[in-house]
């Protein structure tokens, strides 16, 4: 039985049930069934990929204590629902600085996605446009953001910027992104240096092979590779203010006094984050640093979090906790791998089938109606 809703959605790809996606059958590592769950595609994606690729995807920083911690802070929360509330069919859309998704649940910006499959983020956003969600374009794309643009016509893209030492260069990346049509901007707060990740080291993953490159790089000098910035400042939020109308999105949020900084200098929304645990290893989980981000940006402007959201009860859990959508990061690299544009596709619309149900089991007519009352820590 589904929740038989007549949700609206952009694009028709998913069966809008949770059952199995048929033409999927193979790609899961357990056999002939095709995967059921984002567990069951990461298994699928381990299978199918490279082993120094599959740890490129997965791996952490440092002993990957955050990277463990995203998942488990989920774990350690439980839904209250609410009962005869006579609801109706959930809807699960939602609008974000005036880009429309079909639910709280985006594309987080990742790297390299022609590692995971020759057509890499064009099937990405074909995917996320048959969803009628938003993708953020990384800027470490292996296509470039037009050309991701041009093969998804119709999808709702929203760029990622590692802002460059050379602030002319980052002008023409921005440029890039306005004119392929992206209508947001995010910038990566949390990365003044690369974390290191030993998984990388272990298998000498230093590098993209050969064909293969950062195509959001590449401008008259030549592809160059993207540098951390140490130098990064709130001076940094300024000059891109200066520099585009496009909404600025501050991506890495983990400390409440770091809100007020960004609100006075007019971002627009703020990603409670760290990085999928590839930055700093020990900090906390991403959703267990929200409430705080939430209660210091007071409804002012959208939070979203990433990390660990495996299941549409952990958007459910994120949204009670104060965020208004959450992202997505490894598990469309999974769907990706293990079975190109239908398995990102498959990944996304489980989710949205996933939080459709849990909304109804919640009592809710809408994302918008989780509150922190509706979840309980759990007593172990
Ligand atoms: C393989 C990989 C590459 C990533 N590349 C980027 C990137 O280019 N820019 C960025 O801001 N974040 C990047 N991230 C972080 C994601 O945007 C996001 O914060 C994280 O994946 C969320 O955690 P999850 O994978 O548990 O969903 C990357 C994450 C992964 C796993
Ligand atoms: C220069 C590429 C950075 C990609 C990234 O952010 C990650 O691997 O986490």
């Amino acid at each position: 039985m589904t929740t038989g809703t007549g949700t609206a959605r952009a694009g028709g790809a998913g069966t809008g049930t949770a059952g199995p996606d048929a033409s999927l059958a193979g790609t899961s590592g357990a056999g002939a069934q095709p995967p059921l769950t984002l567990r069951e595609f990461e298994a699928a994606a381990r299978a199918r990929l490279d082993p120094a690729h599959y740890d490129y995807f997965a791996g952490g920083a440092g002993d990957e204590v955050t990277l463990r911690a995203n998942e488990a802070a989920f774990a350690r929360v439980a839904l209250l629902p609410r009962v005869l509330r006579g609801a109706g069919p959930p809807r699960t859309d939602v609008t974000l600085l005036g880009t429309a998704a079909s639910m709280p649940v985006l594309v987080a910006p990742t790297a390299f996605h022609r590692l995971a499959d020759p057509e890499g983020e064009r099937a990405t956003a074909r995917a996320a446009a048959a969803t009628g969600t938003i993708m953020i374009v990384s800027m470490a794309a292996t296509v470039a953001v037009e050309d991701v643009a041009a093969a998804a016509p119709g999808a709702a893209l929203w760029f990622q910027l590692y802002v460059q030492p050379d602030l002319a260069f980052t002008e023409r990346v921005v440029r890039r992104a306005e004119a392929a049509g992206c209508a947001a901007l995010v910038v990566t707060a949390d990365s003044p240096a690369r974390g290191v990740r030993e998984r990388e080291l272990r298998h000498g993953f230093l590098d993209l092979p050969d064909g293969l490159r950062c195509e959001n790089m590449r401008d008259g000098a030549g592809t160059r590779s993207i540098a951390m910035s140490p130098e990064l400042s709130w001076d940094h939020i300024d000059r891109l203010r200066e520099m585009t109308a496009l909404p600025i999105v501050l991506k890495g949020v983990l400390h409440p006094a770091d809100v007020r900084p960004a609100l006075d200098r007019g971002v627009a929304a703020l990603v409670v984050s760290n990085h999928g645990g590839r930055q700093l290893d020990a900090v906390p989980a991403a959703l267990d640093a929200l409430p705080a981000v939430a209660a210091a940006a007071g409804r002012a402007v959208p939070v979203l979090l990433d990390g660990g959201v495996r299941r549409g009860t952990d958007v459910l859990k994120a949204l009670a906790l104060g965020a208004d959508a959450v992202a997505v990061g490894r598990p469309v690299i999974w769907g990706l791998a293990a079975g190109g544009e239908r398995g990102a596709a498959r990944v996304l619309e489980l989710l949205r089938a996933e939080v459709e149900l849990a909304l109804a089991l919640c009592g809710c007519a809408s994302p918008g109606d989780l509150a922190p009352d509706m979840v309980v820590r759990r007593p172990w």
